[in-house]
């Protein structure tokens, strides 16, 4: 039996309007309680008063009924519709604890639809991330996996892969002689084919962390370049202390700044140097993790001074970092005279960071919105990753067995890659899915 979750579904603070959901067969027991209505018509808006159990006014409210199975969770479920802020929703909360409820876990109400079959794996995990999306590309491409379409591509990659396992049981049971060769290619061709996909899809996947997890942008240069001026300058108010000292940042500051339509996180790091200094090596130590960190790094140059060896072990960094990353190679103070040269170092932009850095906002921006892959699938969690991976594995183990004939281990490893791929949606019990197949299938073919 399952007890009545409750839990406030909107963000605690300050707003017009929370909502307390619940979920469970006493919901609307729970709901009567609170109101002293007699019933609720499914799907209406009722506008009620809410009474705590000593009969005293908490609030006035809408309470909308959702009868199961047509409901979030499938089951009968309760919204109340509250005011905002710190105390109302509380004490509501409270008061259907009092009535019967249990407090519901993390992530509770998702775990029911899940397990009464409204939702698979792969649309819950979209459902949690696009609560924390930090850009609308990312928000818009899990909006379509919540609708499923993560979902049908999986699926349409398990089918395939029992398709090719169906064709070699047939094989093993009904061949008198060897497999005709043609048909071990064909085979091979269609394992050849999925490889090809599930890889292109783990490639797209990395490439696109950025974009799910919000990028991160450090700036990095020697000391006194302008770091801190240009981190002040994109937040628009004066976070990090800027001074004509050398040595000024001692550690990252680590902000979050709206480019476009991303929410990004931007790192200003201690200027890299050689240092005696315990704190400042420290703190250049730092940089060089905040860059490893990073999606897009920034590198600063001093346009009003001459190149020295520092500069050239920024250029080496770079020069490290190129392939890894997406690099802004910036030339900054262009207010001043110009006295930095450097051999092979192209400047992609150049500024003045205290002033005016709508330039790189757009470069930024291009470089983000790049990596919108709205119409292509991608994985989002590493449970999912792990599992193409693994199915990758075993799609590559089946090869060798497949053009040796031996059909037994080949089909091992075929269901070894569905029951990975079946593991993103749903768990699933083999021989019931295969004998499935098996029924659609004409012999031979
Ligand atoms: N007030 C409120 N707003 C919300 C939610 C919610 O639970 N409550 N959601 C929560 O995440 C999202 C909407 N998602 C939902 C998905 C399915 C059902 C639902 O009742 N499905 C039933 C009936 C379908 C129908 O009548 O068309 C079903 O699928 O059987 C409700 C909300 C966002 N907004
Ligand atoms: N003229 C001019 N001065 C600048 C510009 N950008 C920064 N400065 C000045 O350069 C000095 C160093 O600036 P910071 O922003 O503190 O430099 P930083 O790279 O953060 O330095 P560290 O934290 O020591 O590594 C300050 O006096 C700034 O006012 C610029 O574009 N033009
Ligand atoms: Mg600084």
């Amino acid at each position: 039996m399952n007890e009545t979750i409750a839990a406030i579904a909107t963000a605690n603070g300050i707003g017009s309007i929370a909502i307390i959901r619940l979920s469970g067969e006493h919901a609307l027991d729970i709901a009567k309680k609170l109101t002293c209505k007699e019933n609720f018509t499914p799907r209406h808006a009722t506008l009620t008063n809410i009474y705590n159990d000593n009969n005293e006014l908490i609030d006035e409210a809408i309470v909308i009924y959702f009868k199961g199975p047509y409901s979030f969770t499938a089951e009968d479920v309760v919204e109340i519709q509250c005011h905002g802020g710190f105390i109302v929703a509380q004490t509501i909360l409270r008061a259907t604890l009092k009535a019967g409820a249990r407090l519901a876990n993390a992530g509770e109400f998702s775990k029911r639809a899940f397990f009464n079959g409204r939702i698979d794996l792969s649309e819950a995990e979209a459902i949690a991330q696009l609560i924390e999306a930090k850009s609308e590309d990312a928000a818009k491409i899990l909006a379509s996996q919540m609708k499923g379409s993560l979902k049908e591509f999986i699926e349409q990659v398990r089918d395939d892969i029992i398709h090719i396992l169906a064709y070699s049981e047939v094989s093993i049971d009904y061949a008198e002689e060897d497999l005709p060769e043609d048909l071990v290619a064909q085979i091979q061709a269609k394992l050849d084919e999925l490889y090809t996909l599930l890889e292109k899809t783990l490639i797209t996947s990395k490439s696109r962390e950025g974009l799910m997890q919000g990028f991160r942008v450090a700036i990095i240069g020697k000391p006194n370049v302008g770091k801190s001026s240009l981190l002040n300058t994109l937040l628009n108010y004066n976070r990090a202390i800027v001074s004509d000292i050398a040595g000024t940042t001692r550690d990252t500051i680590e902000e979050q700044v709206k480019i476009g339509t991303h929410l990004i996180r931007i790192v200003d790091t201690a200027g890299i140097r050689e240092s005696n200094d315990e704190i400042e090596r420290i703190g250049i130590q730092r940089s060089l993790e905040a860059i490893n960190e990073s999606d897009i790094v920034i590198a600063l140059f001093d346009g009003s001074r001459k190149a020295d060896e520092e500069d050239e072990q920024i250029l080496e960094l770079i020069k490290q970092n190129r392939d890894k990353k997406e690099m802004l190679v910036v030339k900054n103070k262009i207010d001043l005279e110009q006295k930095f040269h450097l051999e092979n170092l192209a400047f992609d932009l150049e500024l003045n960071s205290r002033n005016d850095v709508t330039a790189l906002v757009k470069k930024l921006e291009a470089i983000m919105d790049a990596s919108n892959v709205s119409d292509e699938i991608m994985l989002i969690s590493q449970r999912q990753i792990s599992a193409v991976e693994a199915t990758i594995q075993n799609i590559k183990e089946a090869f060798e067995p497949l053009q040796d004939q031996e059909l037994e281990i080949f089909s091992f490893h075929l269901n070894e890659a569905v029951k990975e791929m079946a593991s993103i949606t749903r768990p699933f019990e083999n021989d019931e899915m295969l004998d499935k197949m098996f029924g659609s299938f004409c012999l031979g073919k």
